[in-house]
């Protein structure tokens, strides 16, 4: 069986093995105490974030939801969605509890041993719904990013109760079905603006047809500035619902090549636009760029909530917004095969949306 602790780094120890094979993750490296970041991190000049290219006196918008009725809060989230694709959320209804529930078992499940965490892996998992893992598509990347993760796709309660980490399945189940009446709410005040009048079944599932949940887990870095948390891309999904802890980190791109960060805000919900919205919309919704930076002092989580269409969906620009001389800006493409090619590549900011271009 691989080792699970310390094994002595040097330059000549294979890192890949120990962190992606072996299922140590990059937080098992963190707590080998390394002095400096290995070599297999360390990012192109251009793809670290620095402070020349950061706009600190913007941000994106904060939403009260608490008058969900008032249209005001309708035009807001619209206008959010059109203008920066990113906006928080506050009072929206998710019992605090039930988030810091879920912070607490992301962090439960990352503290297990990595044999525990092994039983995940792409090779030994007992189903393709869920997925342990590091960096993004490691066998993809010229550089790994600095990060962890347990992917979660939603299938049923039933399979998730057999199937999902008993360390977290309770606490993200919960998150899940607290999360359903702000998605909803979300999508119908969305497609209002792009004349879809009422979400029916096909809708339904093209919008919100299936979920993926991640718990992320961004250990302490020795070199942060030389690398990423997670690199440049916009999500793949109709809307993202972000969870983040109060640490900080994640950047959303503004005008050009700046940056704005998103600041943790107690109790409050990070929404994006993913590129199937983008997509459906036929670009009146933007799927917006965003990073991670690593972090030289704490230990990070994020919990995003991937709301997306099934994956034997055709997705393409819906027939409410062509319905004036508008034309296609998208094709019609098989949904899974979107997210192949997100996955089969290293991030690569909106580059991946191209695959769906007339
Ligand atoms: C990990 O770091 C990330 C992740 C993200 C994610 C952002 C999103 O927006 S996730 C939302 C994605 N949408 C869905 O999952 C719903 C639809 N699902 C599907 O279409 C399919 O289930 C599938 C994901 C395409 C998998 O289909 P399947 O037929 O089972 O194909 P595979 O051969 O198993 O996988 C293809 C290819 O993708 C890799 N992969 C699959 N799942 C994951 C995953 N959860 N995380 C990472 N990679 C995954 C898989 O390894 C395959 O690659 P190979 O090289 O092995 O061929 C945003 C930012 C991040 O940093
Ligand atoms: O950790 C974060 O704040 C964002 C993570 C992210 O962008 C993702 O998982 O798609
Ligand atoms: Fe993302």
């Amino acid at each position: 069986m691989a080792p699970t602790v310390a094994t002595p780094i040097s330059e000549s120890s294979n890192i890949t093995d120990l962190v992606v094979t072996n299922g140590n993750g990059v937080k098992g490296l963190s707590e080998m105490g390394l002095k400096t970041l290995p070599k297999q991190y360390i990012q192109p000049v251009e793809e670290r974030i620095t402070v020349s290219n950061i706009l600190p006196q913007e941000s994106i918008p904060i939403i009260d939801m608490s008058n969900w009725d008032d249209q005001k809060v309708s035009e807001s989230i619209c206008d959010a969605a059109e203008k920066w694709g990113f906006f928080q959320i506050i009072n929206h209804g998710v019992p605090i509890e039930v988030l810091e529930n879920v912070k607490d078992a992301t962090h439960r499940f990352f503290n297990l041993p990595a044999e525990e965490k092994r039983k995940f892996s792409k090779e030994n998992s007992p189903s393709n719904s869920v997925r342990f893992g590091t960096s993004f598509s490691p066998e993809a990347e010229k550089a790994l990013e600095w990060k962890d993760y347990l992917s979660l796709f939603y299938v049923s309660e039933d399979e998730a109760s057999a199937l999902w980490p008993s360390a977290c399945k309770d606490q993200v189940l919960e998150y899940m079905r607290g999360s359903e009446p702000i998605i909803q709410r979300l999508l119908e005040a969305l497609m209002k603006r792009i004349n879809v009048k009422e979400i029916d079944e096909t809708k339904e599932s093209l919008l919100m047809g299936s979920k993926r949940i991640n718990l992320n887990y961004y250990p302490i870095c020795p070199n942060p500035e030389l690398t990423v948390g997670v690199g440049r891309h916009s999500d793949v999904s109709t809307l993202t619902i972000l969870l983040q802890d109060d640490i900080g980190g994640l950047y959303v791109r503004g005008n050009n090549d700046s940056w704005v960060h998103v600041p943790p805000v107690s109790g409050s919900l990070v929404i994006n636009v993913g590129d199937a919205l983008q997509i459906m919309s036929n670009g009146r919704y933007k799927s917006i760029e965003h990073r991670v930076v690593a972090s030289g002092s704490k230990n990070r989580i994020s919990v995003p909530i991937f709301v997306n269409p099934r994956p034997y969906d055709m997705i393409g620009p819906f027939s409410e917004v062509l319905a004036g001389a508008e034309k296609a800006l998208y094709k019609q493409v098989l949904y899974s095969d979107y997210v192949k090619h997100f996955f089969r590549k290293a991030h690569d900011g909106k580059n991946t949306i191209e695959f769906a271009k007339i």
